[in-house]
C-alpha cells in the first residue's frame, strides 16, 4: 500500500525542541526517486560511490526477501532512499512495513538480498564479513531499546568499549563534552545495576557517539524509557545533530519522539510510502492513520 507524499501542507512544527537551533543539514527532499539509480552500475564493495555526497546512509533499490518458496517473505521491496548528513531522520509505519529490516541493512548488520547499500559514501554492499565488521566498529554507533550495556564493566569501561576493540585511544576532551552534555560525568564508575533505566540508556548514547561515527542508529532508543527520560534523550540526540553535526537515523512507533527530527521517511509493506518534513506529531499521526498503522 502506499499514499502520496504527505510533505504538502504539513503545518511548519516546531519539530527541534532544542530552543534556537536551527535544523542543520543538506536541504530538504534530496531523497533518490524511485527509479532513478536503476541502470547504474554497483560499485565494488569499499569504494567510494559516485553520485551525490550528501547522503551520509542510501540504499538503492533495496530488497530483502527472508527465506525462500512459498515461505517467503518479501520484507523490502526495492527500496531507494538516502539520509542526509547532519540531520535527525526518523523511520516510520505500521508493524511489519520493514523498518527494522531497512535499518539493519543500512547499518551493515544484515545482508540485503538485492540493491546497493552505501555508509558515508563507501559501498557497503558485497564486503566481506571482516571488513564489514570494522566498519561497524569504527563507522557506526548503535542505540537499541534495551540499552545492550555489558554488566561487569563500569558506565565509563562500557561508553570506551567501542574504542578499545577497536585499538584507539579515546579522545579526552570529547569525552568529556558527551559525558556532561549527557548529565553522566557523575556516574562514569557505576555499573548499569547501579543506574537508572534513563542513565542506563544514555551511557549506550555516550558509547554510541564516543568513535564520532558516520551514523548513530536508534532502534525505538525510548521504548523502555519513561516519559521524562524519553524527553530527554530526544533532546540530547537533537543536540548532537545541532551541535556536533552528528547524523541520526531513529525508528520509532511515537509521533512525538519522529517530530524530534528534521523529517520522517514513511514505510508501507516494504515499500517507500512518503516522507514529511519538519514533522509535527499531528501530521505523522495523521499520516499514520492513511497507512493503517
Ligand atoms: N528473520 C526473519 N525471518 C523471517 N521474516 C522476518 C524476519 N525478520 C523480519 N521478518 C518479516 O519481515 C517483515 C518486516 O519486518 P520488520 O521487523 O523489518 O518490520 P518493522 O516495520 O520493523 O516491524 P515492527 O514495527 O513490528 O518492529 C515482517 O513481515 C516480518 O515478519
Amino acid at each position: 500500500m502506499t499514499v502520496p507524499p504527505v510533505n504538502q501542507g504539513a503545518p511548519q512544527a516546531p519539530a527541534a525542541p532544542v530552543p534556537g537551533a536551527p535544523h542543520a543539514g543538506a536541504p530538504a527532499g534530496q531523497m533518490p526517486q524511485p527509479g532513478a539509480p536503476a541502470g547504474r552500475p554497483m560499485s565494488p564493495p569499499g569504494r567510494p560511490v559516485p553520485g551525490p555526497p550528501q547522503y551520509a546512509t542510501a540504499a538503492t533499490g533495496l530488497v530483502k526477501v527472508y527465506g525462500s518458496g512459498p515461505a517467503a517473505v518479501h520484507a523490502l521491496g526495492g527500496v531507494n532512499v538516502g539520509f542526509p548528513r547532519g540531520q535527525f531522520s526518523a523511520i516510520m509505519g505500521p508493524s511489519g512495513s520493514g523498518k527494522s529490516t531497512l535499518m539493519h541493512c543500512l547499518a551493515g548488520l544484515d545482508v540485503a538480498t538485492q540493491g546497493q547499500v552505501t555508509l558515508g559514501g563507501i559501498a557497503l554492499t558485497g564486503m566481506p564479513d571482516k571488513q564489514l565488521t570494522q566498519v561497524r566498529r569504527d563507522r557506526v554507533g548503535f542505540i537499541f531499546q534495551s540499552f545492550n550495556l555489558l554488566p561487569t564493566l563500569t558506565a565509563e569501561k562500557n561508553i570506551l568499549l567501542p574504542l578499545e576493540l577497536a585499538g584507539r585511544k579515546a579522545d579526552p576532551q570529547w569525552f568529556q563534552t558527551i559525558t556532561q552534555a549527557l548529565g553522566i560525568a557523575e556516574r562514569l564508575r557505576h555499573r548499569p545495576s547501579e543506574l537508572s533505566g534513563g542513565q542506563q540508556q544514555r551511557v549506550a548514547v555516550a558509547r554510541a557517539l564516543v568513535t564520532r561515527p558516520e551514523v548513530v542508529f536508534a532502534d525505538e532508543p525510548t521504548g523502555a524509557l519513561d516519559s521524562k527520560s524519553g524527553t530527554n534523550l530526544l533532546n540530547f540526540l537533537r543536540t548532537s545533530v545541532n551541535q556536533f553535526g552528528q547524523t541520526v537515523v531513529m525508528v520509532t512507533h511515537d509521533p512525538v519522539a519522529a517530530s524530534y527530527a528534521d523529517s520522517v521517511t514513511l514505510l508501507a509493506d516494504g515499500h517507500i510510502a512518503g516522507r514529511i518534513e519538519r514533522p509535527t506529531p499531528e501530521a505523522v499521526l495523521d499520516a499514520l492513520r492513511r497507512l493503517g498503522g
